[in-house]
């Protein structure tokens, strides 16, 4: 059974902007998703109406079988988030915030406060005043805070905006972490594409609201189906692909073969056919070509 399940949602704003046009996905228990679209595609919206903080027009999201419309505090009971950017007291300690946000749920536990932010790497830290914490601090206070109790399922609304380079490749790692310790099934909602590239295992493509695609993420897609060829005996080598039902795009030089055939057939097929072949190689299309080519931008 899917962990979280967006199920037909519909978001019209009171200034009558269609925000989310009949949008559903699943993410399985365990599974990295990333949720990728230009500014106000609807992403933020989605995670608002997973929260229970946006109400959908239409449909629902359920998260370990329960709705969040109707039983919110039993579907987001094993739910954190980072949501927007996070607000601190600044004359408080890190250890201080926790425990004051905490106490909105009524949930302490000190060994567990104490594990988790050794976990984000704050133990040190967590008795210094939030004002003095540089903006990684800030952001892996708001994942200590997240991860409290452990959730089973982490919402991530842009969660490495503003941090520099090493800290983007912190977060990812400690991310990626979560869910190789812990099972966590994660939701990233991200503009970069090269973060969603190396973290997520799937990704849904949102534009104007509407979902244009749900699937692996394209550049890591195992199955090798473009190629590259340079050729002078073009004429021969058209008549081998009308054979073989190859598709060829005479303007960029790529071949896209049909899905039972493999390249090494086709090569094989090219030879046989005298075609002079001065060079062959894979073509591996980047999340940001297809991104782009998806979205028009
Ligand atoms: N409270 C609101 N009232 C009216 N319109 C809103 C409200 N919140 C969002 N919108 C509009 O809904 C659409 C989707 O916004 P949303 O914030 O979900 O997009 P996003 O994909 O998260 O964008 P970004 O990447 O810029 O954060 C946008 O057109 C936005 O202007």
């Amino acid at each position: 059974m899917a962990l979280l399940e967006v199920k037909n949602l519909v978001k019209r704003w009171p200034n009558g902007r269609l925000a989310l046009d009949n949008v559903s996905f699943e993410m399985r228990q365990g599974e990295i998703l990333g949720l990728l679209g230009h500014n106000g595609a609807g992403k933020s919206t989605i995670l608002g109406i997973t929260l229970g903080m946006v109400q959908p027009d239409e449909g629902e999201v359920r998260i370990a079988g329960h709705s969040v419309q109707e039983h919110r505090s039993h579907a987001l009971a094993h739910v954190g988030a980072i949501y927007e950017a996070a607000h601190f007291y600044d004359y408080l300690t890190g250890w201080q915030n926790l425990r004051v946000l905490c106490s909105l749920s009524g949930w302490w536990d000190e060994e567990e406060v104490k594990r988790v932010l050794k976990l984000v790497n704050l133990g040190e830290r967590a008795h210094h005043k939030t004002r003095t914490y540089s903006h990684g601090m800030r952001q892996r206070l708001a994942l200590a805070q997240a991860l409290l109790p452990m959730p089973k399922c982490l919402l991530l609304d842009e969660p490495t905006d503003g941090l520099d380079p090493e800290g983007i490749r912190e977060f990812r790692e400690f991310v990626m972490k979560l869910r190789s310790d812990f099972g966590m099934t994660i939701l990233l909602n991200s503009h970069l594409l090269a973060e969603v590239e190396q973290m997520c295992d799937r990704c849904v493509i949102l534009k104007q609201g509407k979902k244009m695609y749900e699937g692996p993420v394209p550049s890591q897609d195992r199955q090798q189906s473009v190629y590259l060829l340079q050729t002078r005996d073009l004429a021969k080598a058209r008549e081998v692909f009308s054979r073989s039902g190859v598709t060829f795009d005479a303007a960029t030089r790529q071949i896209t073969l049909p899905p039972h055939l493999a390249g090494h057939e086709v090569l094989k097929q090219l030879v046989e056919a005298e075609v002079r072949v001065e060079s062959w190689q894979p073509h591996k299309a980047t999340l940001e070509e297809f991104y782009l080519g998806l979205t028009g931008a």
